[in-house]
């Protein structure tokens, strides 16, 4: 069910009708759904109550403190990328107990950090990592919890430039040198060897691909115990995909593919290891905020063109780069639905570069001032937003039943150029 529909022909969050927010917080601004938040969440964290499993949300989706706390209030851990990220999952009473650490380029900074506030586990993407994290970890007295992010070679099947699996990924480390490189981390002494990981991609439609690298991680786990490298979790990662409305394929609902994960866990447990569980850690994103936010913008000048026609709106690249990045195709709604003819546009912001579209060949019935909605922005919509253009990043709201709660106030101007000095 979704939270975001038309009543009385005006589109709406849960009963709140958006050109009430437009009035009060202006545009553009990203709207979210508290209950579309918790029912997608609750769709990971419902097949795996009462077992050993966390859900670690990857916050690079979507990092707003008031998201973070709505999650870590129901149990959620985190999946981080950076110690700011780090630093906001506390900030909004995150435990970082719950926090795992993924990325390629990690600095002697951020691993003090970690290592200080007591993450769950680095997810290890090289053998320089590893040496780097134990010398860290050695100076400073600790031990650290780590887990190798294996790339198994499985074709995702989405974008390429967000597939993260294959062998030509800058990601993970190669599934033919994973029992080497486990082997060496086994040997380093500051470290403790607690897992193993993957993620292949992002917006996979059919979980096919990311039961295909289960399987190999469940290989991989297999060939460490019989050389007594014991892994006490299982990071199936993140990618999931969502419908983002073009109507082809219907991604594989959230409750299904995780049932079909413990499905796979448990026949092998019960197989190999008399029913032992593992820990199962999935690190999900755009499959938990992707349809909690629309972008709301609002309609500037209507420009006909002899080849084109352009609807220029308030919203720009900066605001939502999806499409300009991956040539993404995202859905555009009227906020109110009106009679009219309706003309072919190509919605673009006012950002001097011709990339600056959000959509294009849309039928649209639309006048200058009308309120258009940017559906199924919520991930990687705000957290990718730039201030290029000296544009100040759009306000976020939350919507709660019939409540509106600003969780970030717009960006003024002066703010934007605030760090900034000329030289005397
Ligand atoms: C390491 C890692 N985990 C999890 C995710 C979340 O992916 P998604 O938003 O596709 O669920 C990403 C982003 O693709 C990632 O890089
Ligand atoms: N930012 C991308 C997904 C990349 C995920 C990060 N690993 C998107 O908007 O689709």
């Amino acid at each position: 069910m979704s939270h975001f529909s038309y009543q009385d022909g005006v589109l709406h969050a849960e009963s709140v009708p958006l050109p009430a927010i437009a009035r009060q917080f202006g545009s553009p601004t990203y709207v979210y759904s508290k209950a579309q938040l918790l029912q997608n969440f609750r769709g990971y964290a419902k097949p795996s109550q009462g077992r050993d499993a966390l859900v670690c949300y990857a916050m690079k989706a979507n990092s707003n403190l008031a998201i973070l706390d709505i999650l870590a209030r129901e149990g959620a851990g985190f999946d981080i990328v950076s110690g700011g990220e780090l630093l906001r999952v506390i900030a909004a009473g995150g435990d970082p107990g719950k926090v795992i650490f993924s990325g390629v380029g990690k600095t002697v900074a951020e691993i003090e950090l970690a290592l200080e506030k007591g993450i769950l586990c680095f997810n290890v993407e090289s053998i320089p990592e590893l040496h780097r994290i134990n010398d860290v970890a050695g100076r400073l007295g600790k031990r650290a919890p780590v887990s190798l992010r294996v790339n198994p070679n499985v074709d995702p099947k989405t974008h390429p430039y967000i597939a993260t699996g294959l062998k030509a990924s800058k990601f993970g480390v190669a599934f033919s040198d994973a029992l080497d490189t486990y082997r060496s981390a086994a040997a380093l002494p500051h470290l403790d060897v607690v897992g193993i990981d993957c993620h292949i991609g992002s917006q996979l439609l059919d979980d096919a691909p990311l039961l295909e690298a289960l399987d190999k991680l469940i290989e991989l786990i297999d060939t460490l115990a019989a050389e007594g490298i014991l892994l006490h979790h299982l990071d199936v990662g993140g990618g999931l995909g969502i419908d983002y409305g073009t109507g082809d394929n219907a991604p594989v609902a959230i409750g299904d593919y995780v049932s079909r994960v413990f499905a796979r866990v448990d026949a092998w447990r019960a197989e190999k290891y008399e029913g032992k569980p593992i820990k199962v850690i999935f690190e999900p994103g755009r499959s938990i905020v992707g349809n909690t936010g629309v972008l709301l913008m609002s309609v500037e000048f209507l420009k006909p063109g002899e080849e084109k026609n352009f609807c220029v709106v308030d919203a720009a690249m900066n605001d939502m780069a999806r499409p300009a990045l991956y040539q993404a195709w995202m859905d555009v709604k009227p906020v109110q639905q009106r009679e009219g003819a309706v003309v072919k546009y190509d919605l673009v912001g006012p950002i001097c570069e011709s990339g600056d579209w959000l959509a294009r060949d849309r039928e649209l019935a639309v006048e200058p001032g009308d309120l258009l909605a940017m559906m199924t922005g919520g991930a990687y919509g705000f957290t990718m937003a730039s201030n290029y253009n000296t544009r100040g990043r759009a306000a976020e709201v939350l919507v709660d039943g019939d409540k509106v709660h600003l969780i970030r106030r717009r960006e003024e101007p002066a703010e934007l150029f605030a760090l900034e000095s000329v030289v005397k």
